[in-house]
């Protein structure tokens, strides 16, 4: 029993009773786009293993040879003496694939965005306060980066690339570095933001572009390296994750090589953190030499969402700006779309139910999302299974 136990008991009584309350159910994986939960293999469709990296072979074997050979850990932060060779290999194989300068790998993608923003927005760097745009729909971690900064943001609506332009242009005398924070794929709606064009923006207006690339890192892009990579245009800092369409777990920034030079010196997150351990490095490794070889994968992925979203628009269900692997199916309030998860669960389908604050009020959903491992019975399945058990409001 702790001191704080009948708060925490309140707290979660009034999310009961608004039908927000989370838990966490452990769930055992399959391998090919299944997990075994409650005695059942459940068709997965929640995971953010877009390639179907996570179980396969030379991932898990390179993970296993690093950790045999190197070690379970890094003993130490980047800075003491955790700098493995490894680190330094698998910074400049991810650099050389992004084309940037050089890259830094973080412990995760949280604590990347978490860390890295208030370390760009240093008032004794930088002479003044920052002015940060920021996407309304961007990712919770880029909020927390902001919140730790102590920054205002200047919210622009979701992908509206004209409300940023106009924003810019009316805070144009003001002093401080401008920034814009934004996603290449946004994780809940499964759109794309117009690279090459918040590219142009920043450029004219002398804005720092950083863009989070966690879900286009692996699916979109040459080779799979994400939106940056195109090349039209400068994206100051492209950070992405290993714990996506990599399969493995980690993140990275990628940029130019006194970016990665002065976090390596200023970035809370990066210095007072033991570094990542070996076998997690070996999964990274083997991940990148992978990845720019699975062409087909792609377009395979992108062709199997379209023909989702197609079957969802035939029963009327929206599915937001989705034009990726991500594929929303807006249900709307949160108990409908919890219905609805158990509905498909009990049709053998796992398909999870997003509420707020994840997402806005009045827009729950089920996010579907796509992997490579899906075969063409899996999208079959989840068709029919949607079809049966969605009813419309
Ligand atoms: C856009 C975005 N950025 C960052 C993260 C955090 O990455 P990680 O899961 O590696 O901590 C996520 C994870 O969901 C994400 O969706």
């Amino acid at each position: 029993m702790s001191l704080l136990d009948p708060l925490f008991r309140q707290h979660l009584d009034r999310l009961d009773q608004r039908h927000s309350r989370r838990t966490l159910l452990p769930v055992r994986p399959e391998g090919a786009g299944r997990i075994r939960r409650g005695g059942r293999t459940l068709l997965n469709f929640s995971s953010n293993d877009y390639l179907g990296l996570a179980s396969h072979p030379l991932l898990v074997e390179r993970a296993g040879d690093w950790a045999r050979r190197w070690g379970a850990g890094s003993t130490a932060s980047r800075l003491v003496c955790g700098t493995l060779e490894l680190h330094a290999e698998v910074e400049a194989k991810l650099a050389r694939l992004k084309g940037t300068e050089a890259a830094l790998l973080f412990n995760s993608g949280w604590q990347a965005n978490a860390a890295v923003l208030p370390a760009l927005f240093d008032r004794e760097l930088l002479g003044a306060e920052s002015l940060v745009f920021t996407d309304r729909l961007n990712h919770a971690s880029l909020h927390h980066g902001c919140a730790a900064a102590g920054v205002r943001q200047i919210r622009f609506r979701h992908n509206d690339l004209d409300h940023l332009d106009s924003l810019l242009a009316q805070h144009a005398g003001e002093p401080g570095v401008r920034f814009i924070v934004t996603e290449s794929v946004f994780s809940m709606d499964g759109d794309r933001a117009d690279v090459p064009t918040l590219a142009a923006l920043a450029e004219r207006h002398g804005a720092f572009l950083f863009l989070d690339e966690a879900h286009a890192t692996g699916v979109l892009g040459p080779r799979g390296m994400g939106l940056a990579a195109l090349g039209e245009g400068r994206v100051d800092l492209a950070m992405g994750t290993f714990s996506k369409a990599l399969g493995g777990f980690g993140a990275y920034v990628a940029g130019s090589q006194a970016l990665c030079d002065y976090l390596v010196n200023r970035c809370g997150g990066l210095i007072y953190a033991t570094a990542l351990p070996p076998a997690v490095l070996g999964a990274m490794d083997a991940a990148l030499d992978l990845v720019p070889t699975l062409d087909a994968e792609r377009a395979r992925l992108q062709a199997v969402a379209e023909r989702l979203r197609a079957a969802f628009h035939g029963l009327g269900i929206a599915t937001a700006g989705s034009s990726t692997q991500i594929v929303p199916a807006i249900a709307g309030a949160e108990e409908d779309a919890l219905a609805l998860s158990r509905r498909l669960e009990e049709r053998g389908i796992l398909g999870i139910a997003i509420r707020p604050p994840t997402v806005p009020p009045g827009t729950s959903r089920l996010r579907f999302a796509l992997s490579a491992a899906h075969t063409d019975a899996d999208l079959e399945a989840l068709m029919d299974a949607v079809a049966d058990a969605w009813t419309p409001a």
